[in-house]
């Protein structure tokens, strides 16, 4: 019941129906399932301040789990906007791994774990399981026995564990054996080194909630985000966090589980209505992101699948632009015809849209190179989010390993990197003998290290006498005089965490160690080294604004306090994979986000590129789960609010003139998509205005700042590239790079000076990449700053504005020769004043015309080399199909014909809706008849219980 106080009304007035009734759900369990836009995580965080504003619960008894740490982050800052009082920083709030590291940090103890421990991230379990294999010769693959071992321990519970080995009997295979050894090894390996991987974080909260439910008795009431991709353990977890009182809320939709491969489960779904019956499900139907043409499509890629739930979803803006389908020669192609339509798009619209309007992403990191080096070579400032990891750099790395040493000398792996860095004359050969040693005496290396070097004879390491002072001379030395210094550093003030790096960094005269080993980016490098400072002080900032983050007191339990920063920190490092600093508009100038798909998630652009689109790359070719892959493009394209551009290059990159193949998720759908991108006249960017709720730029404010012979078009890559090939290989020498490029005008050589710095005269060829614009993604494990604009330091900034003021002088010079040759300009080229005259006849319609009478008056040269015109070409055709309703249960009235859209424009170029199998719904209701109970959401079957078969039943079903 929604009760009209003035603190209801502010909580409500933002959301719909159905949002409000998800929001102010008196039950215990609430279950709200819907598509992308719809909502979910507006209504998840208002579900947070009405439980807090209006139900009374203290912030404290609150737990909200996300699923990244940048949604952790994002919703903190929502919350705290509504709650005020900085009541947000007590809401234990984070992801499923943090939240488990609060509670093991304070709880720990009493099962038995130390409060030192320490996390072993990605990076660490990959070595210790490589090394385990190498050292006991097993035949397995590391990574796949990693992923093995992450399985096993993401089941969960024994129970779960033998459930589902009782539905899929383990067969016995010749490797199981060894698996089983390399898990035991491994596991053993970490406890000697006091370390959790981020299994075992949420495998030994579930015990310690288990065992001491106290630990929870204050908890209220659960949260959880993006539930479609919590596992086996993290379902349990959740349980167990809401045991005292049972009151969870989820939000998720099944479309959008794209995490399989990390053990997700979208079995918990099920899971949820049989453990928690009496569950209210909520479904929201407006889609509140997308332009209806963005959805309509989006919605035929999903549907494919057959064996989805299928769920309304209505948009609620305009029609908008058909999104495109682009077909580039190559992968470099492609990247520089990305930044001439950004840099069209941008231009075409005024001042209204700007770099951080857009994103670029991608199904696999590899696959940014191309795309980080044209727009490198543009100038245009990026961001890079996901699939790389700041932490990963090897000066960063670096530090890390000193500090996870300074604060844990028992870790062997963290220790064993930086033995030798910077060198000191240890070799590979004394690290190893070393580590061997350590393991078959069940030792520490570091115990080892401190018995060999006092002389303990029991330390029988077959080592050199020389390595021997240089370890216990300068490594050990070393670490003992910081480790001495933090220990002083905390007892007079617990954030000593800046210090401890710097101390550190001149202990180790790091700096001097970049420009010897690194004399080609040592700069760079060391701006690295600075960032991460901040990025230290900045942690320590938000931990003296958001106070301790000790749990609440509970009666008759000790807890731990967790006061020490350097562990905190260190944990928030491991834990922090996607979280990168500039994230959040904190940048000065706005930048393009290049992102994974994965990394996407939940974040939304008015304008989306998605390149690559072809079989191999989605769906991946190492990817055994088809209808996760395409969920994966459904993710991407549900991102975008006004432009989609889907494309990819038709010859692969790799050099040996293989083919790509359209992706098989969109091939069937080639017809819906734009062949190219859409002119930008004034009703498309009215649309687009409308969508954004932007204010439309005047036109004198989008001609002014049109560059000379800007192609107002997408035109100058050729929209079938074979086409193009041919007609030039037919044309007399001479034809030249200029048909190659603009393939469907094969007559024109103009100079192609719209886009000067960004597309290549190369034919297509694959032109060598400059250093300062290697990429990011290419470089996982050996970065230098030139690669990392999107971190945006100093030197990259300086590398690409040095770069685009080149291009821009290069440009100028082309402008002045064109000027020269202008009374060349081809006759089927037609002028300013042409485009002028077809752009009126096309918006004669609109109060305004197309260019300000002012600028229309202006006398223009008549030689000046020109702009393509557009009126000649026709328009997609519209789609006279009748539109069809959804295949869903919609408790939504019938929804009036739609209205022209205030701007007119591209209505009549959507796709054609998606279809409805009219069987679905009852006769009663207009229907072929007979309910059809809706696909399961697992292949593997669902629990046989009659409500579990109806896991998201609509809220009309619940009315009826
Ligand atoms: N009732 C509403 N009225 C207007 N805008 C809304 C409303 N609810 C949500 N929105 C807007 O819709 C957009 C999508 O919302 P949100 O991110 O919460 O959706 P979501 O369902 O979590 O999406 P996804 O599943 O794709 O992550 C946001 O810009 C949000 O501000």
């Amino acid at each position: 019941m929604v009760s009209a106080s003035p603190k209801h009304e502010s909580i409500l007035k933002s959301l719909n129906n159905a949002q409000a009734r998800a929001v102010s759900s008196d039950a215990a369990t609430v279950a709200i399932l819907a598509g992308p836009g719809s909502g979910k995580t507006h209504t998840l965080t208002s579900r947070v301040v009405w439980l807090v504003d209006c139900m009374g619960f203290r912030p404290e008894d609150v737990i909200v789990a996300t699923f990244t740490v940048r949604a952790a982050r994002e919703m903190k800052e929502r919350i705290g906007k509504a709650l005020k009082g900085g009541r947000e920083n007590k809401i234990v709030l984070g992801t499923f791994h943090s939240i488990a590291r609060r509670y093991l940090s304070a709880y720990g103890r009493h099962i038995g774990l130390s409060q030192k421990f320490g996390i072993a991230d990605d990076a660490d379990s990959r070595a210790i399981i490589a090394r385990i294999c190498k050292r006991l010769q097993l035949a397995i693959d590391p990574p796949a026995a990693r992923a093995w071992i992450s399985k096993k321990k993401a089941k969960g519970t024994e129970a779960a564990l033998a459930a589902s080995t009782r539905k899929q009997p383990a067969k016995p295979t010749a490797g199981l054996q060894e698996l089983e050894t390399c898990y035991k090894e491994y596991q053993d390996h970490l406890d000697r080194s006091n370390l959790l991987d981020y299994d075992d974080l949420l495998v030994r909260c579930v015990e310690l909630l288990r065992k001491f439910p106290s630990c929870v008795a204050n908890i209220q009431t659960v949260l959880i985000d993006e539930y479609q991709d919590t596992n086996g353990v993290q379902y349990e977890l959740m349980r167990l966090l809401a045991q005292k009182q049972g009151r969870i809320t989820i939000v998720g939709d099944p479309d959008q589980s794209i995490y399989g491969w990390r053990s997700a489960e979208i079995r918990n779904l099920w899971r949820l209505l049989r453990d928690f019956p009496g569950t209210d499900e909520i479904s929201l139907e407006e889609n509140y992101r997308s332009s209806q043409s963005i959805l309509d499509l989006s919605l035929l890629v999903i549907q494919q699948d057959k064996k989805r739930y299928q769920k309304l979803l209505k948009p609620v803006h305009n029609k908008g632009s058909r999104p495109v389908l682009r077909k580039l020669k190559s992968a470099s192609a492609e990247a520089e015809w990305i930044v001439s339509e950004i840099r069209r798009t941008l231009l075409m619209s005024g001042a209204m849209l700007n770099n951080g309007d857009v994103a670029i992403l991608l199904r696999s990191a590899a696959l940014s190179r191309h795309v980080e080096g044209a727009l490198g070579k543009a100038g245009v400032g990026y961001k890079m989010v996901g699939g790389f990891k700041f932490y990963d750099r090897t000066e960063i790395k670096t530090i890390l390993d000193y500090l996870r040493v300074i604060h844990q000398p028992e870790n062997n792996d963290a220790l064993a990197r930086i033995m030798n860095v910077p060198k000191r004359g240890i070799g590979d050969g004394t690290i190893k003998v070393l580590i061997e040693e350590a393991e078959k005496s069940s030792l520490s290396l570091w115990s080892l290290l401190i018995k060999h070097c006092r002389g303990d004879r029991a330390a029988k390491t077959r080592i050199t006498k020389q390595a021997e002072q240089k370890i216990s001379g300068e490594l050990l030395r070393l670490l003992n005089g910081v480790r001495k210094r933090v220990t002083e550093a905390s007892d007079n003030t617990p954030f000593g965490l800046v210090e401890t790096i710097e101390h550190l960094l001149t202990a180790l005269n790091f700096q001097k160690v970049l420009q010897d080993t690194h004399p080609d980016d040592h700069e760079q490098r060391w701006a690295n080294v600075q960032e991460f400072i901040s990025l230290a002080a900045d942690f320590v900032r938000d931990l003296q604004q958001s106070g301790n983050d000790a749990l609440p007191e509970i009666e008759g339990l000790q807890q731990t306090v967790d006061d020490d920063v350097l562990p905190r920190f260190l944990a928030n490092v491991a834990l922090a994979a996607d979280a990168q600093k500039g994230e959040g508009g904190q940048e000065s100038k706005p930048l393009v986000t290049i992102s994974t798909i994965h990394a996407a998630k939940g974040l939304e652009w008015p304008i989306v590129f998605v390149p690559a689109v072809y079989n191999g790359s989605i769906p991946h070719m190492r990817s055994e789960d088809g209808d996760e892959e395409r969920r994966l493009l459904y993710v991407a394209m549900t991102r975008a609010q006004c432009l989609l551009y889907l494309s990819y290059p038709v010859y692969s990159s790799m050099g040996n003139g293989e083919r790509n193949e359209l992706s098989p998720f969109v091939a069937p759908l080639g017809s819906c998509f734009a062949k190219k991108g859409p002119c930008f006249d004034r009703p498309v960017v009215g649309q687009i205005a409308q969508i954004l709720q932007r204010e439309l730029a005047p036109d004198e404010a989008v001609f002014k700042n049109l560059p000379p012979m800007f192609s107002m078009e997408d035109n100058v890559f050729p929209i079938d590239p074979d086409e193009a090939q041919k007609n030039a290989a037919s044309r007399p020498s001479g034809g030249g790079e200029g048909d190659q490029q603009t393939g469907e005008y094969p007559r024109s050589k103009r100079p192609r000076l719209s886009v000067p710095t960004l597309v290549s005269q190369n034919n297509g060829e694959e032109q060598e990449w400059r250093k300062e614009y290697a990429t990011t993604m290419e470089q996982a494990s050996n970065f230098t700053v030139s690669s990392l604009p999107g971190f945006v330091s100093a030197g990259t900034h300086q590398v690409a504005i040095t770069a685009a003021n080149a291009a821009a002088e290069a440009s100028q010079r082309k402008e002045r020769a064109a000027k020269l040759s202008a009374s060349r300009r081809p006759p089927d080229q037609k002028t300013l004043m042409d485009f002028h005259r077809t752009w009126q006849s096309r918006t004669q319609k609109l109060p305004k015309p197309a260019i300000s009478p002012e600028l229309a008056a202006r006398k223009l040269s008549a030689g000046r080399p020109t702009i393509h015109p557009t009126a000649a070409k026709p328009r997609i055709e519209e789609d006279k199909s009748e539109r069809k309703q959804y295949a869903c249960f919609s408790s939504s009235p019938t929804r009036p014909p739609a209205p022209e859209a205030a701007v007119g424009g591209e209505d009549q170029d959507g796709p054609p809706s998606p279809v409805q199998p009219a069987l679905n719904l009852p006769k009663g209701l207009g229907g072929a008849g007979g309910l059809r109970r809706p696909a399961g959401l697992s292949r593997e079957g669902i629990a046989p219980m009659d409500k579990l078969k109806k896991p998201f039943k609509p809220l009309t079903m619940k009315r009826l």
